[in-house]
């Protein structure tokens, strides 16, 4: 059974806006991730472990879709303008064991990842806080 959260981010408008993070680079534990932001911008995306940001773009009446722990992403404040945004994260029940499908394996083929319980998961991401996708690191075998 999936559980769904709906956070509510407001970013308030900071004179210095190179000296804050709204949220620092992360990967979502979420399956999906479906995200309305306002006109404001500020969302930015890095393909794998590559140096460039992508600004994504506020689009009106658009979502932004994230699948799984596919992109890194952050937030940077703006200097003059407040910034709202609503994600819906769509989860696994806490008590869901999540890992690797055996039936994706060659035959003797090792996983690299173990199974692992969601909630010890969900709880290790927010107590190391942001660090980019390093979350996957505590499945590891
Ligand atoms: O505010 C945003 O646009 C993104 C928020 C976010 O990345 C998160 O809550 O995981
Ligand atoms: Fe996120």
């Amino acid at each position: 059974m999936d559980s769904h959260v709906v956070s509510l981010h407001n970013y308030p408008a900071c004179p210095n806006p190179d000296l804050a993070s709204g949220a620092g680079p992360h990967s979502d534990v979420s399956s999906i991730t479906i995200l309305l932001q306002d006109d404001v911008g500020g969302l930015y995306v890095r393909a794998n472990e590559c140096d460039k940001w992508i600004h994504v773009e506020s689009v009106e009446g658009a979502l932004v879709v994230n699948i799984g722990d596919s992109i890194a992403h952050r937030v940077l404040v703006s200097g003059s303008k407040n910034r709202v945004s609503i994600p819906i994260f769509v989860t696994s029940a806490p008590n869901a064991v999540i890992g690797p499908l055996p039936e994706v394996l060659e035959p003797g083929e090792r996983p690299t990842y173990k199974q692992v319980m969601y909630q010890d998961y969900f709880n290790y991401h927010f107590s190391k806080g942001h660090d980019g996708k390093h979350t996957i690191d505590y499945a590891k075998m």
